[in-house]
């Protein structure tokens, strides 16, 4: 299994290369978010447990949101990797999934992380929030507690991934199919 982890404040595009990247390298991309606003639309209990943290551009808490995930991973046993999208995003969930990993004999490959900075990525999930009916993309504050929470809580895992000899970082602004070359290169070369 080839599993990379996509890094990046919100807005920073892992969603929309997530799409091309999946395609490329077969691989199953895990949106943790994506999977928190499907369980908040059909409001079921997890939805329930979630909403609340979601809607006021909080971090879920990292059990419900490991417990989650690992679920989600092993709905697919037989995938060549996992793309993961917006996990880990706190020391103590990169500990979880390295665990969780290790457990089913497999590890994290690498994590890219895609950066831009703050004003441009305020702008886009302004935009975002036009059409993407996300609460938590409508206004600016909280968005802008997004990023504290992204400061405080998910910068850390930067060192913590860069001490495995694990984490590249890679220019978030450019057009997507740039964008797609450049974490393209990292994969390849892995
Ligand atoms: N390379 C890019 N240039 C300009 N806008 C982008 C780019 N990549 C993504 N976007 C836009 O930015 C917003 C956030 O992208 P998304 O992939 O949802 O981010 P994330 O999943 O990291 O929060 C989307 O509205 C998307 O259309
Ligand atoms: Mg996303």
């Amino acid at each position: 299994m080839t599993n990379i982890v996509l890094f990046g404040k919100p807005g920073a595009g892992k969603g929309t290369q997530a799409e091309f990247l999946k395609e490329k390298y077969k691989l199953t991309h895990i949106s943790t978010g994506d999977v928190f606003r499907f369980n908040l639309k059909n409001d079921t209990e997890l939805g329930k447990q979630a909403r609340v943290f979601m809607d006021a551009g909080d971090l879920v808490p990292d059990e419900l949101t490991t417990k989650m995930l690992i679920d989600e991973v092993n709905k697919h046993p037989d995938t060549n990797g996992i793309l993961f999208d917006g996990y880990p995003r706190t020391i103590s969930q990169a500990e979880a999934l390295d665990a969780f990993l290790t457990s089913i004999g497999s590890k994290v490959a690498a994590t890219i992380a895609l950066e831009a900075d703050d004003e441009i990525l305020v702008k886009r999930l302004l935009e975002r929030g036009k059409t993407s009916g996300r609460i938590d993309d409508q206004d600016e504050e909280k968005i802008r507690n997004r990023y504290q929470e992204y400061n405080e809580k998910t910068a850390p895992l930067m060192s913590y991934y860069e001490e495995q000899g694990k984490f590249y970082a890679v220019n978030g602004i450019g057009t997507i199919s740039e964008i797609t070359e450049r974490v393209s290169n990292v994969i390849d070369n892995l």
